[in-house]
């Protein structure tokens, strides 16, 4: 029988700047986007109706029901189609790296590759009613995400070798941006640079912030301890979180650097998750394949 396979890559914001609020309440953003070959992965066979089944490490406690954001996103394309989707969920829930906006654009790109269909007109606005970091999540390569996420330039960026890093405390988006300070802080620079490499990258990032990061570790101190071990680590020359927490990454020059990095980490704190990466393109391994 048919089968599709999609890959749900993490998406790390490498920047995250909050540069005002409309009206509704929703937030603008500034923010440099990359994503990891670290992810969810969705596996769609045909069936008579729309159904999902749950396995992997991180899927305890997550619901396989009407809300979960794969089924919710496989439904949008669904045009009367059914699919048996089962979900391996290897990206810890509520986290900041965009775990359900991954599984729900993946579950697009899978119910469109399982009828052999383009995405139809209007898709971009029913994702962006799913979540903010839907749009970003269907592209899956590195970008600079403006509005309240939906306005999207891709980017040519270096791979960056990192150190992702979760102390399995879930956080929620909506408190971290209630919890602000300030709502208006200045944006990106407007023109980019070009970067040579990682070091370059990480030298300029050091000059960018996450605006969501002082509310968040307010909200969640064990943010601050993974951010005081990340910079420890030897050779880390960047810590910073990712979307409104909790899972920082820790950038470092080579990848062996961040390999060795995670060997440390790990030894000393079991109960993290600690996935090293190289953060960057995932636009080929997100591609639906049929098994
Ligand atoms: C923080 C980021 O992860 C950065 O990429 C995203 O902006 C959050 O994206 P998301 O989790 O898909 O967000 P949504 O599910 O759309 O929104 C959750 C809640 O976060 C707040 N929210 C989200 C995005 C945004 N630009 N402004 C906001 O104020 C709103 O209170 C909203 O009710
Ligand atoms: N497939 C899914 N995977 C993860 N969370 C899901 C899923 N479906 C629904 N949810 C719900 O969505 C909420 C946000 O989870 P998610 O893992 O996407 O957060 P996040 O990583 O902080 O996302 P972001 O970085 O986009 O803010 C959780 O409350 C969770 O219960």
């Amino acid at each position: 029988m048919t089968c599709i396979e999609v890959f749900a890559p993490a998406k790390i914001n490498l920047a995250l700047h909050v540069t005002g609020q409309r009206a509704d309440g929703y937030h603008l953003l500034d923010s440099l986007v990359a994503f990891a070959p670290v992810g969810d992965v969705l596996q769609l066979r045909p069936a008579e109706a729309l159904s999902l089944t749950l396995a992997g490490p991180e899927s305890a406690g997550l619901s396989p029901g009407p809300d979960n954001l794969a089924l919710r996103g496989a439904a949008l394309v669904a045009a009367g189609q059914g699919a048996a989707i089962h979900l391996a969920k290897h990206l810890p829930v509520a986290s900041g790296i965009g775990g359900g906006s991954a599984d729900a654009a993946a579950a697009v790109r899978g119910m469109l590759a399982l009828r052999g269909t383009e995405a139809p007109a209007g898709l971009g606005q029913d994702l962006l009613a799913l979540g903010a970091d839907l749009p970003m999540c269907r592209m899956n390569a590195p970008l600079r995400a403006r509005g309240i996420g939906e306005v999207l330039e891709p980017l040519s960026l270096p791979p960056l070798p990192a150190l992702l890093v979760n102390p399995r405390l879930p956080v929620a988006t909506p408190a971290i941006f209630r919890a602000l300070a300030c709502r208006s802080n200045p944006p990106l620079p407007e023109a980019l640079p070009v970067f040579a490499g990682p070091e370059p990258l990480i030298d300029w990032l050091a000059w960018q912030r996450n605006d969501l990061q002082p509310a968040a570790c307010a909200v969640e101190p064990a943010i601050g301890a993974v951010l005081d071990a990340l910079r420890q680590l030897p050779g880390c020359r960047l810590a910073r979180m990712s979307g409104s927490g909790a899972t920082c990454f820790g950038l470092f020059d080579t990848e062996a650097e961040a390999l060795q990095a995670a060997q440390l980490l790990r030894a000393a704190r079991s109960g993290w998750w600690i996935a090293p990466a190289v953060l960057g393109d995932q636009t080929q391994r997100a591609t639906p394949r049929r098994q």
